[in-house]
């Protein structure tokens, strides 16, 4: 038995839910340059869950379900206030709000497809409210509760900032949440698969997916990339910045990536959102800084921007805390993670490789006393 560190190149799971060929990254056979230009999130969320868009009814049905069920436990909200939660990482909150959430769910357990479905909903529908309420309470201001009239995007930034999102940010909000939507086996999303395989219910399934994507070699490195940015704080500063990091033999947070090799095909829809997002708020530095930081990244090492580079000056012009992009990218994957979760219920096996030993030969147990 042969281990392939980090489970390079093998093919773990099939599935029909995204895909990267070639990188081209495909929801459900749709290009993802297509559903950026045109899709909501709202749609998305559904041709994940039942690979096919929805017509105007079955979209309409959805997004009064989402409406319908974003409003969050009291007992959840009031959980932030029994924590120092000026310590604490929104990521972390956010991982504890969703095992919390279980336990007001009196389906948590149940393991029928509708309950199943119910279950997705509900996650889906209330983390945006988890997320901005999360940010508020640590601030000392109240939740502000979710609107049904605005769409998944707006609702998101409305609730953060209680005050309703222009048309530009909610737009540019909205292609983030399609671009962060799933991502085939991405780490979080195996996590996901691997928990729910021995039949645990969802909640724990994103409950672990939420863990992994935490990490900076995955949906962390957002918020690292926006912590890079300010510490240059400005262009003359990006070339001995990086050379630095670069001879130092530190990565560069927001490049590379395990399967694409010529460019994450994500990363030019952010880096155009950046350019007009950052001119628009009168910050054009943070774009100019990515951009040169892309010039040298990928001129000195072959490393091309992945999705979570460019994500970071789109995210802080729309005035988003920086410790929150994370938290962000897991309402998106939210979605991918359901899908990917329902799939493997519907046609499971346990998840269970095997380890190539490398640890000491056959041994003798020697008592305490005669070590
Ligand atoms: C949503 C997402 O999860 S996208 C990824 C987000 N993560 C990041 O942006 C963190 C920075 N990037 C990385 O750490 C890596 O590129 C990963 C984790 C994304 C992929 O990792 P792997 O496929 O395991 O590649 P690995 O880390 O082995 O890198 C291969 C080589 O490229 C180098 N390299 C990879 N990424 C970078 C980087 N960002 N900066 C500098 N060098 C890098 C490595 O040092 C290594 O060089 P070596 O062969 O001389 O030792
Ligand atoms: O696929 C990966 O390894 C990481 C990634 O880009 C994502 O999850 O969006």
């Amino acid at each position: 038995m042969t281990a392939t560190k980090g489970l390079e190149g093998i093919v773990a799971a099939t599935s029909s839910v995204s895909s990267i060929i070639d990188d081209t990254l495909t929801y459900v056979g749709y290009n993802i340059d297509d559903l950026a230009e045109n899709a909501t999130f709202e749609e998305v969320i559904y041709l994940l869950w039942h690979k096919k868009l929805p017509n105007k009814a079955q979209l309409e049905e959805l997004t009064q379900q989402l409406a319908d069920n974003a409003e969050v436990p009291a007992e959840v909200l009031n959980h932030f206030k029994s924590y120092p939660i000026d310590k604490v990482h929104p990521m972390g909150a956010l991982r504890t709000a969703i095992s919390l959430l279980a336990l007001y769910d009196e389906e948590a357990d149940v393991m029928s497809d509708e309950a199943n479905y119910r279950k997705a909903i509900r996650i889906q529908a209330k983390i945006p409210t988890v997320v901005t309420a999360f940010s508020r309470v640590r601030k000392g201001l109240d939740p502000v509760a979710p609107r049904s009239d605005l769409s998944f995007a707006a609702n998101f930034l409305y609730m953060l900032s209680g005050e309703e999102p222009s048309a530009i940010a909610e737009e540019a909000f909205n292609k983030a949440l399609v671009l962060h939507a799933d991502h085939e086996l991405n780490a979080s999303t195996f996590t996901a698969r691997v928990c729910v395989a021995t039949l645990s219910d969802i909640y724990s399934g994103i409950t672990s997916a939420i863990g992994a994507l935490k990490g900076p070699l995955h949906g962390g490195a957002n918020e690292q990339v926006m912590k890079m940015l300010t510490e240059i704080g400005s262009v003359e500063n990006v070339e001995p910045y990086i050379n630095a990091k670069l001879a130092n033999k530190e990565k560069i947070m927001g490049f590379g990536h395990r399967v694409y090799r010529k460019g994450d095909p994500r990363a030019p829809h952010l880096k155009v959102m950046s350019q007009k997002l950052t001119e628009l708020t009168g910050q054009p530095e943070y774009y100019e800084m990515s951009v040169k930081i892309h010039e040298l990244v990928t001129g000195q090492k072959n490393l091309p921007p992945n999705v979570d580079f460019y994500s970071a000056s789109v995210y802080h012009s729309l005035d988003i805390e920086h410790d929150l992009f994370t938290p962000i990218f897991a309402v998106s994957r939210t979605s991918g993670w359901i899908a990917h979760i329902l799939e493997q219920y519907a046609n499971n096996r346990l998840i269970r490789p095997r380890a190539e030993y490398n640890g000491p030969g056959m041994q003798k147990y020697v008592p305490v006393d005669e070590r």
